[in-house]
């Protein structure tokens, strides 16, 4: 099970998550969120071990402007937060890591992925709401029961150290990684590494008995 943080602006930070074992750490790029990151060089990110997947996150962000920041910050991943096509995402696709974030609500029609299937790597599963992201609500789970598509998804959406351990009731195939963030906030953008460090300790419980059984 993959871990990503997300919502990271702080050199110190970043590198203390980074020490934890993150996967991927995510930086906003989204001038409305409150963990934007507008300097990504405050970001520290030549830090960072390369193991890490340095995710820029973006709400209708145009081609050039992402292709800019991929070559400008060796960014290896990107999450699509708003209402990118397929074709958008496919664009990116090969070059670096191609998350597309979908907001689930009280239902949510699968049927809609199919054409991004061939065009990104994973999808994210975030709660359902108008800021696009970091809303600290989490969705009802069994509704991921409806999506059989074999693109593998990040959990998303109000994960927080009261409900990781209930990860262990997804029993999807292709349930690949979860989504930590403002459950695991001080103040927006600086992470609690302390709270992280027992979130680590959860998920790595669950993926030592993934493997058992
Ligand atoms: O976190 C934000 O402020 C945000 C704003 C706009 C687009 C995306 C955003 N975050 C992207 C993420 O991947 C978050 O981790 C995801 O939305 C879940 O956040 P939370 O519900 O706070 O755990």
């Amino acid at each position: 099970m993959k871990i990503k943080v997300c919502g990271l602006r702080d050199a110190e930070n970043i590198k203390a998550v980074a020490a934890l074992g993150s996967d991927y750490i995510g930086l906003i790029r989204y001038d409305l969120s409150p963990r934007y990151v507008n300097n990504l060089d405050d970001a520290g990110l030549n830090d960072i071990p390369e193991t890490i997947l340095k995710t820029g996150v973006f709400v209708n962000e145009s081609a050039e402007k992402i292709q800019q920041l991929i070559d400008e910050y060796g960014l290896n991943a990107i999450q699509l937060h708003g209402n990118e096509s397929a074709d958008f995402a496919a664009a990116f696709k090969n070059k670096v890591v191609v998350l597309k974030a979908f907001g689930v609500g009280e239902s949510f029609d699968f049927k809609q992925l199919e054409n991004y299937a061939g065009s990104v790597d994973f999808f994210l599963f975030d709660t359902k709401t108008a800021a696009h992201g970091g809303s600290g609500q989490s969705f009802n789970w069994d509704i991921l029961n409806d999506y059989h598509l074999d693109v593998p998804f990040f959990l998303s959406g109000g994960l927080s150290i009261d409900n990781l351990h209930e990860i262990a009731s997804i029993k999807h195939p292709q349930f690949y990684g979860v989504d930590l963030n403002s459950r695991f906030e001080t103040s927006p953008g600086m992470k609690d590494i302390e709270k992280l460090k027992k979130a680590f300790a959860i998920v790595k419980q669950y993926t030592t008995n993934e493997i058992r059984s």
